[in-house]
C-alpha cells in the first residue's frame, strides 16, 4: 500500500492553507502541501516576537498561535539563498515573477516547498493529486511537471481571477492534458468526487480537515 504524507504549513491568520492529495493505484493519499509556516508570519509578529536582531541572518521567532514553538524566519536573505540555489524550472520562475507583484502573491509557496512537492510525487510514484488553494498556480504547476504523462491533479479554487494565470500557465508548460480544474469551494468539489465513487479513506480525511477548518474560520 502506498504511503500517505502529511506537511503542514500555517499563516500567522492560520486562514491560508493548501492541500495536496496524492495517489498511486487509484487511491488518494493525503498530502498538505504545508512546511515552513514561519514565512507566513507576518513581520510586525516577527518583530515582536523575535529573540535576535533584524540584521540577524535569520530570525528566531515565538508565536503563541503555535505553542510558542520556536520557527526560524525566512528573511530577505535566506530567501535569496533559495532562489539561488534551488532548482526552479524557467516556467515556474516566469510564473513566479509574473505575481510578485499580484494581490494575495505572499501567499504562494516558496521555490524550495513546491520543489518539495514535486519530489514527494516523484517518491510516491503519485499518480492522482488534489491541490485545494491553487492560488495563481504555483506549485499545482510543479506537482503537474513531476506527474507522469498518465497522472492527474484535481486543482481547486474558488478565485476565477487566480485561475485564469494558472490556467494560463498549464497551457504554457504544456501540462494542462493533465490537470482538471475545479472553479470553487473545495468542498464542493471533494463532495462531488466522493459522489462519483473516487472516495478513499484519504479522500474522506481530506473533506473532514477542510470542513473542520471552515468550521474554525466560521
Ligand atoms: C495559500 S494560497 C495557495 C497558494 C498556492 N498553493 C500556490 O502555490 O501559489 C490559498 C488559496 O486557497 C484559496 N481558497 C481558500 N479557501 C478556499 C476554498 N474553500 N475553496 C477553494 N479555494 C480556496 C484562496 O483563494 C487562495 O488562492
Amino acid at each position: 500500500m502506498a504511503t500517505g504524507f502529511a506537511i503542514s504549513r500555517c499563516s500567522a491568520l492560520a486562514y491560508q492553507r493548501a492541500v495536496v492529495y496524492l495517489s498511486r493505484r487509484q487511491q488518494f493519499h493525503a498530502l498538505s502541501s504545508l512546511t515552513a509556516k514561519s514565512r507566513f508570519l507576518k513581520l510586525n509578529n516577527l518583530t515582536r516576537n523575535c529573540s535576535s536582531s533584524s540584521n540577524a541572518p535569520f530570525i528566531v521567532a515565538e508565536d503563541e498561535k503555535y505553542g510558542n514553538k520556536q520557527v526560524i524566519s525566512i528573511t530577505p536573505r535566506l530567501y535569496d539563498y533559495i532562489l539561488a540555489n534551488v532548482r526552479e524550472p524557467q516556467i515556474l520562475r516566469q510564473l513566479r515573477e509574473e505575481t510578485a507583484n499580484m494581490r494575495g502573491s505572499q501567499m504562494q509557496v516558496s521555490p524550495d516547498q513546491a520543489q518539495l512537492l514535486a519530489m514527494l510525487v516523484q517518491i510516491l510514484g503519485a499518480e492522482r493529486c488534489i491541490e485545494i488553494g491553487v492560488y495563481t498556480g504555483y506549485s499545482s504547476l510543479a506537482i503537474a511537471l513531476a506527474l507522469p504523462e498518465s497522472g492527474c491533479l484535481v486543482a481547486c479554487e474558488r478565485d476565477a481571477r487566480s485561475l485564469e494565470v494558472a490556467k494560463k500557465y498549464y497551457e504554457l508548460a504544456g501540462v494542462s492534458q493533465k490537470v482538471i480544474v475545479k472553479h470553487g469551494l473545495a468542498a464542493d468539489a471533494l463532495k462531488s468526487m466522493i459522489l462519483n465513487g473516487e472516495a478513499c479513506r484519504c479522500l474522506f480525511k481530506a473533506a473532514m480537515i477542510l470542513h473542520l477548518w471552515m468550521l474554525k474560520r466560521g
